[in-house]
């Protein structure tokens, strides 16, 4: 059984009910001056789906679909909300874990994307625990490749018209942000259109296609990647788009909110026909890309200029 005796995945946390939602919230956002506006926004996609982010359930899950594949105990932690990494960490020490292989719910490379999953190991790591080795980025892996172009085809069929657009998108992020992202920088875009590609070349598609944006958030004088998806299906000269949030991993409150709640509303009030393809999830490809990952030989942490963090305003 390769080098590693545990798997720990490693991820974002979402609130579990209507009590945790401004406590989550504030986790998230501590130190980067996102206008309190948008949080009290943010809260009530959250509150519209009782409180719950989608993003637990959809782990609980993925660990449920590993634990038989990886050969090894599967561990559970988050940045923002319980189980707390830390917690976990601790709970891996008692256990004797020595050598964890780190699988952050993440694809591609980016200051939000990876370099802040670097920072949560750098934190939850403790004296005598387990060395922490985080897996390399994988959204060009054949595994994630194959589950987004099987899911797209399920959607293409559901649509049921031979005029579809894919519109791949991502979450977006500060343009200062996807300047540095990877060692030479604009990383994170390159890597999307790098897998967008893949995806459509998997499907045997030639037509063109879009990567856009979502959710993005921070003060509005401050650029992020644009154009936003909505504003994107408003311009199209598409006659019926299939959505591909091939940025995300797993369908949580960013895609059931800003798809197929605020994107929905614009192709129904276009009376653009639109599908939205889902996430990787617990496809069998992808849950084995894991245990492939596990068995490839250690990576190279990323340099620790690449992906730097965010200059902050002073609050
Ligand atoms: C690139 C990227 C990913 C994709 C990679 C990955 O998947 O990791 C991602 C994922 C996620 N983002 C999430 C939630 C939030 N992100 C926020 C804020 C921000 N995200 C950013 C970037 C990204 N975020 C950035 C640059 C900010 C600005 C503040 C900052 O510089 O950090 C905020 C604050 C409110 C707001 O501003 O919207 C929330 C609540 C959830 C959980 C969803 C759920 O609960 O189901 C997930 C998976
Ligand atoms: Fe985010």
């Amino acid at each position: 059984m390769g080098t590693y005796d545990a798997l720990l995945v490693l991820s974002f946390g979402g609130p579990e009910g209507p009590d945790d939602v401004l406590p989550f919230l504030e986790n998230v956002v501590r130190g980067r001056g996102v206008p309190r506006e948008r949080l009290l926004q943010v809260a009530e996609h959250y509150q519209g789906f009782g409180g719950v982010s989608p993003i637990n359930g959809q782990n609980r899950e993925l660990i449920e679909a590993l634990r038989p594949v990886v050969g090894v105990p599967v561990y559970w932690g988050n940045r923002n909300w319980h189980p707390f990494g830390e917690e976990t960490v601790l709970r891996m020490k008692d256990d004797g874990v020595r050598k964890a292989a780190v699988f952050a719910t993440s694809a591609f490379a980016g200051y939000s994307s990876c370099r802040q999953y670097y920072e949560d190991i750098a934190r939850i790591s403790v004296k005598g625990g387990p060395e922490l080795v985080k897996m390399r980025h994988f959204g060009e892996h054949p595994g994630f490749v194959a589950a987004m172009a099987d899911h797209v085809r399920q959607a293409l069929d559901r649509l049921g018209r031979d005029d579809a657009r894919l519109v791949f998108t991502a979450h977006s992020v500060p343009v200062s942000m996807a300047r540095t992202a990877g060692p030479y920088g604009g990383l994170y875009e390159a890597q999307l259109r790098r897998s967008a590609e893949l995806v459509n070349a998997a499907l045997g598609r030639t037509q063109p296609w879009d990567l856009v944006w979502q959710s993005r958030s921070g003060p509005p004088e401050v650029p992020w990647l644009e154009p936003d998806v909505c504003d994107h299906l408003r311009k199209t000269d598409a006659r019926s788009v299939v959505l591909v949030p091939i940025g995300f991993v797993s369908d949580h409150m960013e895609v059931v909110y800003d798809l197929d709640t605020e994107a929905r509303q614009v192709a129904t009030e276009l009376g653009l026909p639109m599908e939205r393809a889902a996430t990787a999830g617990v496809h069998p490809a992808f849950v084995r890309m894991v245990r492939e990952l596990m068995d490839e030989p250690e990576p190279q942490p990323c340099a620790l200029t690449c992906c730097p963090p965010p200059r902050r305003r002073q609050v």
